[in-house]
């Protein structure tokens, strides 16, 4: 059976007053925290890093999903454990030894995901979905919020949800990049199980009410 899981992503978060944002989180209904980590190496722009993920934790009531889009992300696995990463998702792009990164995660009590840039075909995973726990699709390419949604994410996630089918994987499918009420009901029907919404949610009147309805 499918989630209907919504994840919101900071990263479109008032800085000046991330706890109101984290309490509110903690009051909707979404199910993870999203947390945008950039190198301004393997994506041209610089977010937050681990002291911001360590402030979240101490208020988060629910679980974090860490999205590394840096170079090396082995380097980092333990440090983003201690921070109080609970899921690490590592580009498959930024990874020499895949199979390594995604054990040593795992040794380290994370649940481990990769996520693929928008022109990584899914069926690279092949040789790997079955030690995944989650794939995170890019439906923009990573480095800025607020950008247009790419069409050919429905697609993908067809792809993907078949080769999970098809391998016995238990990865979950999550989307992130440009995801709206505009899409969200067609994202769960191609086979995602976790949408992460960044402006749309935080730029909305109601965001509590708005992750309500990312959800239906
Ligand atoms: O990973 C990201 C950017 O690299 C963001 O999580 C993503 O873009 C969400 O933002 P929005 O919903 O505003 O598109």
């Amino acid at each position: 059976m499918m989630n209907k899981m919504v994840a919101p992503s900071l990263l479109s978060a008032d800085f000046a007053n991330l706890s109101k944002d984290i309490e509110m989180i903690n009051e909707s209904d979404a199910d993870w925290f999203h947390l945008d980590i950039m190198d301004g190496v393997f994506v041209p722009n610089i977010s937050f890093g681990i002291p911001v993920v360590e402030a979240v934790n101490k208020l988060a009531k629910k679980p974090l999903d860490v999205h590394l889009m840096i170079i090396q992300p082995e380097k980092y696995i333990n440090t983003f454990k201690a921070a109080g990463a609970d899921l690490l998702n590592v580009h498959y792009e930024a990874c020499t030894h895949l199979h390594r990164t995604i054990e040593e995660i795992q040794n380290a009590g994370m649940k481990a995901g990769v996520t693929l840039n928008p022109h990584t075909p899914v069926n690279l995973l092949e040789d790997i979905i079955d030690l995944l726990d989650l794939v995170l699709i890019m439906s923009v390419n990573p480095g800025f919020g607020g950008q247009s949604f790419i069409e050919n994410t429905y697609s993908k996630i067809e792809k993907l949800r078949n080769l999970i089918e098809k391998k016995n994987s238990k990865a979950l499918i999550e989307v992130d990049g440009g995801v709206s009420t505009a899409n969200s009901a067609q994202l769960y029907q191609a086979g995602a199980d976790v949408l992460v919404s960044g402006s749309f949610i935080f730029k909305s009147d109601n965001p509590k009410n708005t992750i309500a309805q990312l959800k239906k």
